[in-house]
């Protein structure tokens, strides 16, 4: 195993010949919670795109090592448009699919998994709701808990908490922070409440003015209270 999740070395990322953001050296290490802050705009998504591997950098390298299993992605859009009214059980049991396939009924093998990830996530009392009755935060959680089902090691989640009132978000970051620091997950997370970063994490990755840097969030909080566009 490398000792990074992803280490990028002058890289530009963007769409056509238009970079978004250029010059990008990023080492991100194993273990870490890292919250991606910025603007709207700035380009967060798009790093995240590029370092999944989602998206093909403009130039400069990267090398990933997501460890045995793919890394997990929560987007941003939050809204599932299900064909037909897919559970909440059904939803989270689709991040097993790498493991077991399309499969209509899950393994016994993995039953014990899936059950114990809606417990983490307080959704075994809903798991047979329809996604579509659910609370916003309700359906926050659900799509974690997809992310998580997959037993990967580093989940990116974009602004998984965007739309949601203060004691739903509360609930998610607490979810965040307890899958990083007892169960070792990486968590890369675009987030962009400033008030929230101290309690999140000691460094951010810092997105703004066509550059991303890792700095730490008192920094961050200082840049964006007073941009001095040195970042
Ligand atoms: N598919 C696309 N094609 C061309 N330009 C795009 C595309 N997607 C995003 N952009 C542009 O790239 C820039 C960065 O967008 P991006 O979504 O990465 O920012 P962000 O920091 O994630 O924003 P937000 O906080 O609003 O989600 C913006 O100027 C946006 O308009």
């Amino acid at each position: 195993m490398q000792d990074h999740i992803v280490s990028s070395n002058n890289l530009s990322v963007g769409y056509g010949r238009d970079a978004v953001l250029s010059g990008v050296d990023l080492q991100i290490p194993h273990g870490i919670l890292l919250p991606f802050v910025g603007p709207n705009g700035a380009g967060k998504s798009t790093l995240f795109n590029t370092l999944l591997g989602l998206q093909e950098p403009l130039a400069g390298s990267i090398s990933r090592d997501f460890g045995d299993s793919p890394p997990g992605y929560v987007p941003q859009q939050k809204q599932l448009d299900p064909l037909y009214p897919v559970s909440v059980r059904q939803i989270v049991a689709m991040g097993l699919y790498p493991e077991i396939g399309l499969a209509l009924r899950v393994p016994q093998c993995f039953q014990k998994r899936l059950d114990q990830t809606l417990a983490t996530f307080q959704l075994d009392q809903h798991q047979h709701k329809r996604f579509a009755e659910l609370s916003g935060g309700m359906k926050q959680k659900t799509l974690i808990a997809r992310a998580f089902a997959a037993n990967s090691d580093v989940i990116f989640l974009d602004e998984p908490t965007a739309g949601l009132d203060a004691a739903a978000e509360t609930a998610v970051l607490n979810l965040l922070i307890a899958m990083n620091k007892h169960a070792g997950k990486t968590i890369l997370i675009a987030h962009h409440r400033l008030e929230d970063l101290s309690r999140l994490a000691a460094d951010v990755c810092y997105v703004n003015h066509g550059h991303a840097h890792i700095v730490s969030a008192d920094q961050a909080i200082q840049e964006q209270l007073h941009p001095s566009e040195t970042l």
